[in-house]
């Protein structure tokens, strides 16, 4: 029998419904007919523009609300099917978020040692013939941070940077086995993004961690991510190799996204190089995507595209 693939997500639907000033529901499709797969150790990028559904994608993977159909399944079980306790918390402890702002996650009143320690006791994720010292050690050292230089600081004591690798260090105290990186470097000095992404990039290749990476950035996903998943409008528009939808995206959209990244090297038509008006031009381009009631549709060698 065939392992099943670490997260699948299946025709995953949610709304979001808010009362308007006049009594009138409004209805928020946030998340329409999603569906992937990810194997151990694979990362998959979700990326587009702010309100296309990534978060809320990313928050149902972890659990944080109910979807209203579909489902998802963590190395083949349906997490909505979590009843015992113990089978939520083994689940929480596989599937870890590491958010935008690597300052407001950790607690200002509390040193690192504090963020590292009560996960690794709590999770038992002390090795035999060590003690809580050496696995704190070990933790810091996998998100190549001095441990003796940074275990008794506080998160004000740290750079953003170093505040996100603590982010990746508690997601690894507890044996985080897919980790959902919600623009992750989005509030960090451009310098030390790329050395967020390597880390990353690491942890996937050294350890099997799995990685969901939402970003608005489609240029980095490449970096880390075997595929990439543009979204708009709670839809998947295409899907494919992350390196094959920065070099030739098929999508109008995923060009539109792609055209505003300074030198990328892109194969983009000559009607978004030359269009005049381009923020017009952008628009056409949103509302022919949102008319759009085509499926997603493969177009060969791994990818798909919403026509
Ligand atoms: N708790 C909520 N209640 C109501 N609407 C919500 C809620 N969370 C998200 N939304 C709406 O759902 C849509 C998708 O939001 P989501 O945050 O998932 O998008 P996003 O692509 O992650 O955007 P951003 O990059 O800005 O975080 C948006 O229209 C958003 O306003």
């Amino acid at each position: 029998m065939s392992t099943p693939a670490f997260l699948t997500l299946d025709q995953v639907h949610k709304t979001y419904t808010l009362k308007t000033m006049f009594g009138a529901a409004k209805h928020i499709h946030a998340l329409r007919d999603i569906s992937f797969s990810l194997q151990k150790g694979e990362a998959l990028a979700l990326v587009g523009e702010s309100g296309s559904g990534k978060s809320t994608c990313g928050r149902a993977v972890a659990g944080m609300f109910q979807i209203d159909s579909g489902e998802i399944r963590v190395e083949g079980k349906p997490i909505a099917t979590a009843h015992s306790s113990q089978e939520k918390r083994e689940n929480a402890r596989k599937v870890q978020m590491v958010f935008q702002d690597p300052f407001a996650s950790l607690n200002p009143t509390h040193t690192v040692r504090h963020h590292l320690e009560r996960p690794l006791k709590l999770h038992k994720r002390v090795p035999e013939g060590q003690t809580l010292e050496d696995a704190l050690f070990r933790t810091l050292a996998d998100v190549e941070l001095d441990p003796a230089a940074t275990l008794d600081k506080f998160p004000h004591e740290l750079s953003g940077g170093q505040r996100q690798r603590i982010n990746l260090a508690r997601a690894l105290a507890v044996g985080a086995e897919l980790i959902i990186a919600d623009e992750p470097t989005s509030m960090l000095d451009v310098s030390i993004r790329r050395s967020i992404l390597n880390l990353m990039k690491r942890l996937k290749e050294e350890r099997g961690i799995t990685f969901l990476y939402i970003t608005h950035d489609l240029a980095t996903a490449h970096y880390l991510t075997e595929n990439t998943a543009v979204m708009f409008g709670g839809r998947i528009v295409e899907f494919g190799p992350s390196d094959q939808i920065v070099r030739a995206p098929q999508h109008d959209y995923s060009k539109l996204l792609l055209s505003s990244v300074p030198n990328a090297r892109t194969k983009i038509d000559a009607d978004f190089e030359h269009a005049r008006d381009f923020s017009k031009f952008a628009d056409q381009v949103r509302q022919a995507t949102a008319a759009s009631a085509a499926p997603l549709a493969s177009i060969g060698e791994g990818r798909m595209m919403r026509g």
